[in-house]
C-alpha cells in the first residue's frame, strides 16, 4: 500500500532544525523513481476529478511533486516563492510555521481571476504555509479548490480551518 511504502521511506530526524521538532525528511522518496511515479499517479488520480486549471506549488519542497503533478495533468504550474525571488510585481503574505516565521510571494500576473487552483506542498504541519498560499491566490481573484500534500502531520493539531471551504488530500498522515 502506498501509504506504508511512504512511511517506510520517509526518514524521521529528531530535534531538527530545532529541539522538539521531529523532522520528516522526504528526500529518500526522490531517490526512488518507482515510488515517485506512484505518488504522482495517486495525486493526479485524486486531483483530476476537480478539473483544476493550475497547480500552485510552495517553495521549495512543494516544487518537486507540484511540478510533476501539473505535468501529469497537463496544466500550468505556478511557483509561490520566498521573498525577493520573483522579479515581477507580487502579492505578499507573512505567516508563522512550526519552527519560525516566513513570507511568501506570488507573481500578480501568474494567476488569472476565476482560475481554479490546487495548492500543492510536500507537507502540512501547522497550516500556516498553506493558509498564506491560499490568501495569495485569493488576492489574485482566483478560487482555491483544493490543497494537496505528500505528508500531513495530524498529531500537531494544526490550523486546518482552510479545509472547511476546500478539499484537502494527503498521501500519508502521521
Ligand atoms: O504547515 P506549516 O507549519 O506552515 O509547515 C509546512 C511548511 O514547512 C516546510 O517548508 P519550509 O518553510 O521549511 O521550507 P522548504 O520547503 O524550503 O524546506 C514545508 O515544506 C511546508 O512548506
Ligand atoms: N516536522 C516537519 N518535518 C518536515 N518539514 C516540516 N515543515 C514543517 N514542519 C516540518
Amino acid at each position: 500500500m502506498l501509504e506504508q511504502e511512504l512511511r517506510d521511506c520517509i526518514k524521521e530526524i529528531p530535534d531538527f532544525p530545532k529541539p522538539g521538532i521531529s523532522f520528516k525528511d522526504i528526500t529518500p522518496i526522490l531517490s526512488n523513481p518507482a515510488l515517485c511515479h506512484k505518488c504522482v499517479e495517486a495525486m493526479a488520480e485524486w486531483a483530476k476529478r476537480l478539473n483544476p486549471d493550475i497547480i500552485a506549488g510552495v517553495e521549495s519542497r512543494g516544487f518537486m511533486f507540484g511540478f510533476a503533478l501539473a505535468q501529469k495533468l497537463n496544466i500550468p504550474f505556478v511557483p509561490i516563492r520566498k521573498p525577493g525571488k520573483l522579479p515581477r510585481e507580487v502579492f505578499s503574505c507573512s505567516y508563522d510555521l512550526e519552527y519560525g516565521s516566513a513570507t511568501l510571494e506570488l507573481h500578480k500576473e501568474d494567476i488569472k481571476p476565476d482560475a481554479r487552483v490546487i495548492v500543492h506542498d510536500d507537507l502540512l504541519a501547522t497550516g500556516g504555509t498553506v493558509s498564506a498560499a491560499i490568501k495569495l491566490i485569493e488576492s489574485a481573484g482566483a478560487e482555491v479548490i483544493a490543497a494537496q500534500f505528500l505528508v500531513e502531520l495530524s498529531f500537531l493539531n494544526g490550523d486546518t480551518s482552510f479545509a472547511q471551504k476546500l478539499e484537502k488530500h494527503s498521501l500519508v498522515s502521521y
